[in-house]
């Protein structure tokens, strides 16, 4: 049993700081009272966390949650590039029930965190657009799989940057993302070619875009195809963010500066 303490206890030798994803906030107040700066990382700060970060979905996969989280924290100065985090989580249960001891840094930043935060679109239009594409991939089209492109701001060097495969039925419309009936205008001409263009400020500039981005110096997965291709390398020519649902393997992926950042199966969402 000592073993098992000391073995335990090693997770928590020089931790220079702890992570809360989600605590409750009797949870909260215990860790607060440890001598360690502790940084909350939630949907929402409902425990009045002083050191907060914002979670803009409940990513599934733990490892991506606690990836958002460590990034956020370094990003907002909450955290040291190359110290010791405990991250504290819930993986199976309602409440924290797993502990994982990361050192800040160790790996790659994979700039999930820079997706929402330092996008050119605000946070919540990343988040509706990545809503619509979860919800696409989980239903499909008339239950038939479907893929789809969205890119996210810097709409008019995107616009410079491809061209029409059709007329654009958003040409005089002023709707933007988020509202109940473009979410199902959008789920409804996902059915064609092409992808969506969508501004900063969440306005549907176009649809049936058809991408022309350089793809030099892009780095992509191998085994995707041309949608991914184009939906990445357009965020390396631009400002833009790509959010790209396959329709081949029905996942959600992100795609930031030429790079992927985000992976997701709707299923589980
Ligand atoms: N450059 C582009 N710009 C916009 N849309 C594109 C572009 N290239 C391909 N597409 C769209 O992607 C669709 C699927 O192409 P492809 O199968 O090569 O992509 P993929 O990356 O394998 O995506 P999926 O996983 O959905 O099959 C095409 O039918 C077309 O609608
Ligand atoms: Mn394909």
């Amino acid at each position: 049993m000592s073993d098992l303490c000391d073995l335990v206890g090693d997770m928590t030798n020089g931790v220079d700081a702890v992570l809360l994803f989600g605590p409750s906030g009797s949870y909260y107040e215990r860790a607060a009272g440890a001598d360690l700066p502790v940084v909350v990382v939630a949907q929402e700060n409902t425990v009045d966390a002083e050191h907060f970060v914002d979670l803009p979905l409940e990513f599934a996969d733990v490892s991506q949650r606690i990836r958002f989280g460590l990034e956020g924290a370094l990003e907002n100065e909450l955290l040291e590039e190359g110290s010791t985090a405990l991250c504290a989580a819930k993986t199976f249960a309602e409440d924290i029930d797993s502990v994982v001891r990361v050192r800040a840094g160790e790996f790659a930043r994979s700039g999930v965190y820079e997706l929402f935060a330092d996008s050119r679109a605000e946070a919540h239009i990343i988040r509706d657009v990545l809503e619509v594409a979860i919800e696409l991939g989980k239903k499909g089209q008339k239950g038939k799989p479907v893929g789809a492109l969205f890119v996210v701001g810097d709409a008019g060097k995107v616009m410079n940057k491809s061209r029409p495969l059709s007329y654009n039925p958003f040409e005089k419309s002023h709707v933007h993302v988020g509202d109940p009936i473009v979410n199902v205008m959008l789920k409804e001409f996902s059915r064609l070619d092409g992808a969506f263009i969508i501004s900063d400020s969440g306005k549907i500039v176009s649809a049936y875009r058809y991408l022309e981005p350089s793809a030099e110096g892009v780095d992509i997965p191998k085994g995707l195809g041309a949608r991914h291709m184009a939906g990445g390398a357009i965020t390396r020519d631009t400002n833009a963010v790509s959010i790209v649902l396959s329709e081949s393997d029905g996942l959600v992926r992100a795609f930031s500066g030429g790079q992927l950042v985000l992976e997701l199966d709707p299923e589980d969402y």
